[in-house]
């Protein structure tokens, strides 16, 4: 059973922010008077499967399985005899439950039925329940449509949801439920507010103009229009007359603070250099280094299966080989490669330039050497040519980072690898022993960490496209109103602006986009 029906229930308490509610003309589209029902645990033979209803024949449909026929107490678990309603047979004792809406996960009226996780048990209750009048079987993530068109869920936590249940790794569920608890929706929110103060500043002022009496700086509060002082009409000049600056470019104090405090974290958040999408999608990691290095050794024991070929052949790995894995807690996509060379035939040369294609998109780039080898001319030549360029070593300001092993260490004399001049900072590793292995993964965390993003702290991760989109078109449309040349264009720039929030948390309106995010659900969700 996911642990996520009893949380979730537990959170319908929670009233949504006014920001993101969608109104009930949704739910209505909807189609409500239907109750949909679906088995909400995973498929197969399993201990216990959670089986759900949500609608308005919900009572209906546990009156007609249970014996005695009442409705239990509301949210509270009670042990039940389910019988088939048209021939009264038996089908399991359960433990059911009833969560009257609004005080549900969907925002309607549901049921639990937790059964015994028999394929029979299942499908029989399944049927059971099909038989009931009123009652469909339920749609991909119609049971969150459900909740989201009731504003039990903005489009970010609906997003979480969908996260949570896809997380594949420690750091990937961290940012999730981080999502799902609502923290990028409160951020837009609390966004929204700032420009809703504004907006409403600069409306005033077109309302009443200046000979109203206005209180005393009170578009300052509202906005870089504070710049300007309104004449009649409703059209502004400069009010900074010493400097006689032209209106494109107001000087930065005349801006409100809140607006332009807002301008910066928009763009701080949209600088995160996509790094929460990193999280969701997995981080692009590629192995490369000269032929023979081990690159594929260390794919293989990265991934903990035999993903490429190894041998001592060198020009192995023609192909680039891509593996998704947990590396440290966090998603990858690592990539194997061929060995870095040139004057090969024409097949391992097409290696060679996908490597180097590759090579280019990395997020974290694996230089591996041999570490007994270090003075061959190939090995001296990727030092030149791939590590030195890139500054030896991750530094904080570039967004593709680098860490270099140095693999083989078990052949190497014990005082080390000879003389080499000006090697970089490096690890060293056995992909044989597995010795270095610990030291390589908790490197690999920390330069993770800093590609993805770290979920437990900071601020919350943009993990979509979309919330990008969202947060640029915001951005864009303050830059407007900075440049806005009277109060009526300025206000509509502060709309589209707010408009972009309210469709980062509420969708937008469009059912396509809707469409895409539930898609990611499945039956029972
Ligand atoms: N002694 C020792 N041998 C290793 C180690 N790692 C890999 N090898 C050997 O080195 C040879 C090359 O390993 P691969 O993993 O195929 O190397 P590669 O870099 O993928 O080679 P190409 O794909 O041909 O470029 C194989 O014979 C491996 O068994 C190691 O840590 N120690
Ligand atoms: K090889
Ligand atoms: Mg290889």
């Amino acid at each position: 059973m996911r642990w996520g029906l009893w949380t979730l229930a537990a959170r319908a308490a929670r009233g949504p922010c006014s920001l993101c509610t969608r109104q009930s003309s949704a739910a209505q589209a909807l189609g409500s008077g239907a109750t949909i029902f679906a088995l909400s645990s995973g498929q197969g033979r399993c201990g216990i499967a959670v089986i759900r209803t949500s609608g308005p024949s919900s009572s209906h449909a546990l009156r007609s399985l249970t014996a005695p026929r009442d409705l239990p107490p509301a949210r509270s678990a009670r042990l039940r005899l389910l019988s088939d309603p048209r021939s009264g047979e038996p089908l399991d004792r359960a433990l059911v439950l009833w969560f009257p809406g609004p005080h549900s996960f969907t925002g309607e009226d549901c049921v639990e039925l937790h059964v015994h996780g028999g394929p029979a048990v299942v499908s029989g209750v399944l049927q059971a329940l099909g038989s009931v009048p009123g009652l469909r079987p339920a749609e991909a993530g119609e049971f969150t449509r459900r909740a989201f068109a009731h504003g039990k869920l903005n489009l970010t936590e609906v997003e979480g949801l969908a996260d949570l249940i896809h997380a594949e790794t420690e750091a990937q569920r961290r940012q999730a439920l981080r999502q799902l608890d609502g923290e990028l929706g409160q951020l837009c929110c609390d966004w929204a507010e700032t420009l809703t103060k504004a907006l409403a500043h600069v409306e005033a002022y077109i309302d009443f103009g200046e000979d109203d009496n206005l209180e005393e700086g009170v578009l300052e509060q509202g906005g870089s229009a504070g710049g300007w002082k309104v004449q009649t009409g409703g059209i502004l000049a400069p009010k900074v007359s010493s400097d006689s600056l032209p209106s494109a470019c107001l000087p930065p104090h005349t801006a409100d603070s809140k607006v332009r405090a807002l301008e910066v974290a928009l763009d701080t958040h949209l600088r995160d250099a996509r790094r929460g999408q990193r999280l969701r999608s997995g981080a692009h990691v590629v192995v490369t280094g000269p032929p023979n290095a081990g690159k594929s050794s260390l794919v293989n024991l990265l991934s903990r299966k035999p993903v490429s070929i190894v041998s001592p052949e060198p020009g192995t790995t023609r192909d680039v080989l891509e593996t998704p894995v947990d590396l440290a807690g966090f998603p990858a996509l690592l990539s194997d490669t061929a060995g870095l060379r040139d004057g090969v035939g024409p097949v391992e040369q097409e290696g060679v330039r996908r490597a180097r294609e590759r090579l280019e998109q990395a997020d974290l780039i694996v230089a591996v050497l041999d570490a007994s080898d270090l003075a061959s001319p190939s090995s001296r030549n990727f030092l030149d040519t791939v590590v030195v360029p890139r500054g030896g070593q991750s530094s904080g300001g570039s967004t593709q980072r680098l860490l270099l092993v140095l693999n083989k260490s078990d052949l190497l004399p014990p005082q080390g690898p000879g003389p080499c001049p000006a090697l970089p900072p490096h690890l060293l590793l056995s992909c044989l022993t597995g010795e270095g292995l610990d030291g390589l993964l908790e490197t690999l965390k920390t330069e993770l960490a800093a590609v993805c993003g770290d979920p437990s702290t900071g601020p919350p991760l943009l993990t979509r496209a979309r919330h990008r989109h969202h947060l640029q078109g915001c951005l864009d449309a303050l830059s407007h109103y900075k440049g806005a040349e009277d109060l009526a264009l300025a206000a509509e720039a502060l709309r589209v602006a707010r408009r972009h929030l309210a469709h980062l948390a509420g969708g937008g309106g469009t059912e396509e986009i809707l469409d895409v995010i539930f898609r990611d659900f499945c039956v029972g969700k």
